[in-house]
């Protein structure tokens, strides 16, 4: 099922963060949101995730209005890994992945086969498994996140919003994520990621959606969103399109525009 924004505005306090925007994102496809700091990137995210009131416009899932979706079932349907993810209890790593299962146990059950699996799966899909006897507060950044992605995957969601993944992994995790990423779009699953970095967007994203000051500059394709002219507009920076060893376009930033 798409998820879908029309006409959106947002406001944070009394500043209007996101205008007139517009977009479909489709399901096994990775859309890459990315646009300059304070763009809205944040805010269009949690207002996918039906975090963040509209002042105008809508989200919905399929025909439905993301809002009008009891928040058990919009947690099993959407996956949101928030930007500084925080852990506010020091459990075991794999207490805390199963957590990740919450909106799918009926009060008081205990966790079932399909838990076991599910969780087993969250934690080899983000090279977790080794941590799963450690407590939370005995890991580094990185490994927090990924602890933390995986929480999110343990629940399948239909979605993932997931907000910067790659900040804080090292080179090996940052490909192996977005691999991962890749792989769970192949199976079905919407993945929206906000990233900073215009070359892994151009290697990781099929689709592309541009912010500047909270309005979309370009969304489509990622090889035409990353052109020159869209990524002037949103970022004012100069790039070098070069292709990589399987053809694909980097944009590499070269300098700001004049
Ligand atoms: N609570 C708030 N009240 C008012 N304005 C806010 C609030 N929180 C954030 N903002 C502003 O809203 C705008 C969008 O913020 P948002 O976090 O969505 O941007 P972003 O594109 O994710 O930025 P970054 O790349 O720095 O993470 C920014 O200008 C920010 O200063």
């Amino acid at each position: 099922m798409e998820l879908s924004v029309s006409d959106l505005a947002v406001s944070l306090g009394n500043r209007r963060v996101l205008s007139h925007v517009t977009a479909a994102f489709q399901p096994g496809r990775v859309t890459a949101i990315l646009g300059a700091n304070g763009s809205g990137k944040s805010t269009l995210v949690k207002t996918l995730a039906g975090l963040l009131d509209a002042d105008a416009g809508h989200v919905k899932l399929g025909t439905r209005h993301i809002a009008r979706i009891e928040p058990r079932e919009r947690a099993r349907l959407i996956g949101y890994l928030p930007q500084d993810p925080i852990v506010h209890w020091n459990l075991a790593v794999r207490d805390l992945v199963a957590l990740g299962r919450l909106p799918h146990r009926s009060p008081f059950a205990g966790a079932s086969q399909d838990d076991a699996m599910a969780i087993g799966a969250a934690l080899a899909a983000t090279d977790t498994h080794a941590l799963a006897d450690r407590g939370a507060d005995q890991l580094s950044g990185g490994e927090r996140a990924r602890v933390l992605l995986a929480r999110v995957l343990a629940g399948e969601p239909q979605w993932l919003l997931a907000d910067e993944p790659l900040a804080s992994l090292d080179p090996v995790h940052q490909l192996g994520l977005l691999d991962q990423l890749r792989a769970l779009a192949a199976t079905g699953m919407g993945v929206v990621i906000v990233l900073h970095d215009l070359i892994q967007a151009a290697r990781a994203a099929d689709d592309v959606l541009l912010l500047k000051a909270g309005e979309v500059v370009a969304f489509g394709p990622a090889s035409q969103a990353l052109a020159h002219q869209p990524l002037r507009d949103a970022f004012g920076v100069e790039v070098m399109i070069v292709p990589d060893e399987q053809g694909r376009l980097l944009p590499v930033p070269i300098g700001r525009t004049r």
